[in-house]
């Protein structure tokens, strides 16, 4: 079975990595590629690292030119998905790596972003509990944020098992591709490359409420999060550094019983790896894969346990997670296109 896939955004980060992994998938075929300001340029003149797709002249986003593909990711700016899904009809398989559709409480929604609520898609974070059912089949995915893919995948085990109380701190660094493509490039090198500042401290930062959403459907109650992000100066990766205060008797089973809830939750997922005790999460092991390392530690002192992941934010954060879950919904092997190894050093 081939597919014939459109991107939308295609001129961007996000757009441009998952051009980058469907080059390699085999059961997909490349159809319209879109932008917006730089439409009517060849992909090569904006991204010249896909030389397959070099002479491709980019198309203007439109539903007409987003129409007839089987698949179509959508890598746009929050609040652009809506009117284009409104026009594509429900044959079509639309991945949505903005925003707009991930958040399930219409208050939240309006609170972190400033407008009307759009809507709410099956989430596209497949190692979650019960998500593959929900994905498959489905024509509308919303993928997730790049720091809640982090974040979830670091944490989600100790809530499902019920190691942890629901009050959850994170701080997490994120390379600049993270911001889009649009950050000037003069604040990149003035202020940003050879300094670490963190942004949206306090509970402001948009990913609050979805990281909320997704730990407090896993522990089956409201966890509050403290999420700082911070930006480091590297152009890709998140190491997200989480903790919550260990339940007394979870502390009393001690770091064994924490390891082995873990590893039982991810001895089946492809893409995530629970690292050997005393080995830690790099952003440099992961870049360019689809892979999420993970590792954990009881802080016996403390009666923490600290969590700790690592994602490419425009792999397994972004394009990774869209194309992986695209494979979820049209039933193809989940791995297809989607590379394990990182490229470091
Ligand atoms: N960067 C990341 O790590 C992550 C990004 N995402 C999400 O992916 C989406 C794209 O992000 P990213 O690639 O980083 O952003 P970029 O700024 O790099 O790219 C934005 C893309 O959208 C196009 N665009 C800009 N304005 C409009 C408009 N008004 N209508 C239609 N298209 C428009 C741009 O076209 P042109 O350049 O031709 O103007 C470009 O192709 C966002 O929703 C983002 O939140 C999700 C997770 C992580
Ligand atoms: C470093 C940096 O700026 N990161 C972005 C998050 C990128 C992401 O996940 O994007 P969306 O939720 O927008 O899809 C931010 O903090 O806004």
């Amino acid at each position: 079975m081939t597919v014939r896939v459109a991107v939308a955004g295609a001129s961007g980060y996000a757009g441009g990595e998952t051009l980058r992994l469907l080059l390699s998938h085999p059961g997909v075929e490349i159809g319209a590629v879109t932008a917006h300001s730089s439409a009517g340029r060849t992909l090569g003149s904006v991204q010249p690292q896909l030389a397959e797709l070099a002479d491709r002249v980019l198309g203007k986003t439109s539903a007409a030119a987003l129409r007839g593909h089987d698949v179509v990711f959508l890598a746009l700016p929050h609040g652009q998905s809506a009117a284009y899904a409104r026009e594509l009809g429900s044959e079509t398989l639309i991945v949505d790596c903005g925003a707009d559709f991930r958040l399930r409480d219409p208050a939240a929604w309006e609170r972190f972003y400033g407008s009307e609520h759009a809507g709410t898609w099956p989430y596209g974070l497949p190692e979650l509990p019960g998500a593959r059912e929900e994905l498959k089949g489905s024509t509308r995915i919303a993928v997730p944020g790049c720091y809640p893919t982090a974040v979830t995948l670091a944490l989600f085990p100790a809530h499902a098992a019920r190691l942890v109380e629901p009050e959850v701190v994170v701080v997490a660094a994120s390379g600049t591709s993270g911001a889009g493509r649009a950050l000037e490039s003069h604040l990149l090198g003035a202020e940003v490359m050879g300094s670490m500042s963190p942004y949206g401290v306090g509970g402001g930062h948009r990913h609050t409420p979805e990281l909320v959403q997704n730990l407090s459907l896993v522990a089956g109650e409201r966890v509050t999060v403290s999420f700082t992000p911070t930006l480091a100066p590297m152009p890709r990766g998140i190491l997200a550094t989480c903790s919550a205060r260990l339940r007394p008797e979870a502390l009393a089973a001690g770091p064994d019983a924490v390891r082995e809830a873990y590893a039982s939750a991810y001895a089946d997922e492809p893409f995530v790896r629970l690292l050997p005790p005393g080995q830690w999460p790099s952003t440099a092991a992961v870049l360019g894969s689809n892979t999420v390392q993970v590792q954990i530690a009881v802080d016996p002192d403390a009666g923490r346990l600290v969590c700790v992941s690592a994602v490419d934010n425009l792999t397994k954060g972004t394009a990774g997670g869209a194309v992986q879950s695209m494979n979820v919904a049209l039933g193809l092997p989940e791995r297809l296109g989607l590379p394990m190894n990182g490229v470091t050093p």
